[in-house]
Parts: structure tokens; sequence; C-alpha cells
């Protein structure tokens, strides 16, 4: 299994979760450059039928490509592109990790309609409000379009947890014992994923294999419930003992940033049991193995 993106946040907890069914060859950016197809030849030169790349490569900093637009479309577009022609070449299986950020969504102001309806996968995105979000909607068109056996597995707000980890949850770690109270948005109304329960759950995607169900196919796979922030960072606060009541609630006005907030963007889970996989579990159930378990320091 050729693991594009083993450098990251997610390449490292599927890392982290050795798999007996499959033999890993992780390919970081220095390994693999996703933008340049000669590169890709050279990083895939043994790539056959039966073979898996799943690609976790991705130009992630939202804010950033705003104005980083060129580069954006190269990583998020063309890179998975250029895998999955050369998955159709070999006859392989292109596994490839998308957004929540590709469906429009509305952005979270004071008077923005509230949608409570968790998106399915075959729903119209409507155009993304942010350039990561049409980059990587691209992605999903020009990898499918390169090659039609292409999974696309759709996820959001992922998070490893640990201590030192960047992602919001180890922020908010950090945060508890350096501040006596936090202001953190309580108007974006997403689904939180422990990157080591979507890892789990791409394993078992790979051992179910390429079959009618799960190939060619857009499925969504986060972490069950939808919360905001303000009640996740209240959740990291009671798995430390700390008064949740020190996480007061503000606005994504009061915090304005360069790429819009989606006011909601919570992705059903119907797809991914319908492709016969286990539905991953509750997130505040993975917060609490997130905060407490060894694991949590991936990445
Ligand atoms: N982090 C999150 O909250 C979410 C992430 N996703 C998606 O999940 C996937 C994994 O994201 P993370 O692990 O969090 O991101 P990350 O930013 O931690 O890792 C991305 C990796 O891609 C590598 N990379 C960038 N450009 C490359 C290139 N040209 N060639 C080869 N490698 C390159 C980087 O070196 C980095 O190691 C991405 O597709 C992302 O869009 C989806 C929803 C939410």
């Amino acid at each position: 299994m050729y693991l594009v993106g083993a450098g990251g946040q997610l390449g490292a907890a599927v890392q982290a979760r050795p798999n007996p069914s499959w033999v890993l060859r992780p390919l970081t950016s220095a390994e693999i450059d996703i933008t340049d197809p000669a590169s890709v030849a050279r990083a895939l030169t043994d790539l056959g039928p039966g073979d898996v790349v799943l690609n976790c490569a991705a130009y992630t900093n939202v804010d950033g490509a705003q104005t980083d637009v060129g580069r954006a479309f190269a990583v998020n577009r063309d890179g998975p592109a250029n895998l999955a022609r050369a998955t159709a070449a070999a006859g392989a299986w292109l596994i490839h990790i998308s957004t929540d950020y590709v469906f429009a969504g509305a952005a979270a102001t004071a008077d923005a309609p509230r949608r409570t309806v968790p998106y399915e996968p075959d729903e119209p995105t409507g155009e993304p409000e942010t350039v990561y979000g049409a980059s990587k909607l691209a992605g999903e068109r020009a990898s499918m379009a390169a090659d039609p056996r292409t999974t696309i597995v759709r996820t959001a707000w992922v998070y490893t947890g640990g201590p030192d980890s960047p992602d919001f949850v180890g922020t908010i770690r950090r945060l508890e014992s350096q501040r006596d109270e936090l202001s953190v948005v309580d108007d974006q109304t997403g689904s939180p994923t422990y990157a080591l329960d979507l890892a789990a759950g791409l394993a078992e995607l790979i051992a179910a294999g390429p079959g009618p169900t799960t190939c060619g196919v857009v499925v969504h796979a986060t972490n069950a419930g939808a919360v905001t922030w303000n009640q996740v960072a209240r959740a990291v606060f009671e798995e430390l003992g700390a008064d949740p009541a020190r996480v007061r609630p503000c606005t994504t006005a009061d915090f304005p940033r360069p790429a819009p907030r989606p006011a909601f963007s919570v992705l059903s889970g119907s797809s991914w049991a319908a492709a016969g996989l286990t539905p991953l579990r509750d997130w505040r159930q993975a917060l609490h193995a997130a905060v407490h378990s060894a694991g949590a320091g991936v990445g």
C-alpha cells in the first residue's frame, strides 16, 4: 500500500495503525511530488494491479490558499489527477482524501440561514466559497475523470489531539494551562474526527477491497455527531478536569479570517455504512480516547 502524504497528520495516523493486510510504502514530500508527473512515475515505478495508493497529500492551509491559488490547485487538483493517471495505467486502486469544504455551505455570519441536515456525498456541492474548497473539489473531479475506479473519502475537522499537536484539540490543551479564559467560536458546526479513528476506517476500506460499493464512489467518513468548536473546546476542558465555563462563546465575526468558514459542514455517514463499513464512533468518545491515549501524540 503506497501512502502518499506520509509526513502529514493523517499520514502519520495511518502509519501508527500497522495492518497485517498490507506492506506499507510511506512516501513523504521528499520522495514524491504529486504535482510532477515524472516524480509520480518514479515513485510509483513498481505499481501494479492489486496495489492501493492512499493519497493523504494536500495543500491544507485554508487561509494561505486564498492568495496562493496556483500552488493550491497544483497540489489539490493536478496532484490527485497525476496519481489517478498512474493507478489507471497500472490497474491499481486510488483512495483520495477530500474535505467538507467542497460544499458551498453558508459562511458563518450572524444572519446566515442555518442548515441542520448532514450533507450526503451525492448532493450537489454548489460553488465552494474558499480557494481550498474549490481546489479540493477540482481534485475530486480530476481524479475521478482520470481513473473512474477512484474512491473519494471526504472527512472533516481532523485532529490527533496530542499535547504538542498543532491541531485544534492540541491547541486548546495548551491554552488551558496558559489562560484563565478563552473565547471560542460557537456559530460553526461540524464533526470533529480523530485521525486514528479515520485511519482505522481507511484500513477497513482497504481490507474490503475495490468492489462495486467501494470503488468509483464518494463516501463520507467522520466521527459521529455535530458540535460547534466551542463545544469541542469545552469538552477538552472537561477531559482535562478543568472548568468548561472558562471557555466563552464568541462568533465568527469576532475573529475574521482570510477564508470564510462554513456555518454548518456536517457530513452524513450513511454512504460509509452503505459501503458495508463500520461507522466511526461518536465524536465525544473519540475525543476522550485522543486526550487520554498514548497514541494521541501521533503527528
Ligand atoms: N486536517 C483537517 O482538518 C482536514 C483534512 N482533510 C484532508 O485530509 C487529508 C490529509 O490532511 P492532513 O494530514 O491533515 O494534512 P497535512 O497538511 O498534515 O499533510 C499533508 C501532507 O501533504 C504533503 N504534501 C504537500 N504537497 C505535496 C506534494 N506536492 N507532493 C507530495 N506531498 C505533498 C505535505 O508535505 C504534508 O505532509 C488532505 O487531503 C486534507 O485535504 C479534510 C478535512 C479536514
